[in-house]
């Protein structure tokens, strides 16, 4: 991992926890870092709980002034109307998220959302306020036709076209084959689609774009093997599902620094 890049550990709670068990969860955990001396100048720690969670993760960070950072798990490419269901980036920003995830591969897959309707997204929550966690990631039917980057950088090459050079955005790699399989991408696998895609910053964004955007590896992380990933230098955090609903395992993997000797 670069130096010039605060690594970043995030966890995506999809549709677990209500708001009651949000407000204990991001308790025990800024207990569990603050417990640990976990550094957070060098290391950013977010979480992304479901909307209906937002406001008290919102109120509890605030009050206790935590050092954590929070988002949603989506936006609505709109601003607003008549989008029943729909979540307004704007309603993010006001309730100070910092991030927002971006075609995930479940929104693909279960709400058919396009590249087309990624890149809407994208730029919305620009448009708000907010930065995007820009999912790509290729199935295993996509690995075995196209070879291991193709899909993830033509999804991200459509979601950033006309993005400014000076965009703020956080890339996360996630190999569909490996979401909740118990069965990660090897640290070198994702090292080379990761590079790839810092390859693809570069030629649509420049060179210092490139430099400057986070790239993060999800699937199947665990504290077991997050030191794998952040000793590649292309990798510089973790997007994390269902080892992130685990108190003491999220807050191991926040520490990786620990797991690689730093
Ligand atoms: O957004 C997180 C990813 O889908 C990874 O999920 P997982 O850690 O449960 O494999």
């Amino acid at each position: 991992m670069a130096v010039n890049r605060t690594p970043l550990i995030a966890g995506n709670w999809k549709m677990n926890l209500d708001h009651l068990q949000s407000i204990a969860f991001v308790q025990k955990l800024a207990w569990s870092l603050k417990d640990a001396r976990h550094d957070f100048d060098q290391v950013e720690v977010a979480v992304f709980p479901p909307f209906t969670d937002l406001r008290s993760v919102q109120t509890l960070i605030a009050a206790d002034k935590l050092p954590l950072e929070f988002g949603g798990q989506d936006v609505s490419q709109h601003d607003s109307g008549a989008y029943t269901g729909e979540i307004s980036g704007a309603f993010l920003r006001a309730l100070e998220c910092k991030y927002v995830i971006v075609g995930h591969s479940e929104r693909r897959q279960y709400h058919a959302e396009t590249d087309e309707v990624v890149a809407a997204k994208v730029s919305a929550a620009r448009r708000n306020g907010l930065v995007p966690v820009l999912c790509v990631g290729e199935t295993a039917d996509d690995l075995e036709q196209h070879g291991p980057s193709a899909v993830p950088v033509a999804q991200l090459q459509a979601a950033i076209a006309g993005l400014p050079k000076t965009a703020d955005l956080v890339v996360a790699y996630e190999p569909v084959w490996a979401i909740g399989s118990g069965t990660p991408a090897t640290p070198e696998q994702a090292q080379t689609v990761c590079k790839a895609l810092r390859t693809a910053l570069e030629e649509a964004l420049g060179q210092d774009a490139a430099a400057s955007t986070r790239i993060l590896y999800g699937g199947s992380v665990k504290a077991a093997n997050i030191a794998g990933f952040m000793r590649q230098p292309d990798i510089d955090g973790a997007l994390v599902g269902g080892a992130s609903l685990d108190v003491a395992e999220f807050a191991s993997i926040a520490r990786y620094r620990q797991h690689v000797g730093l």
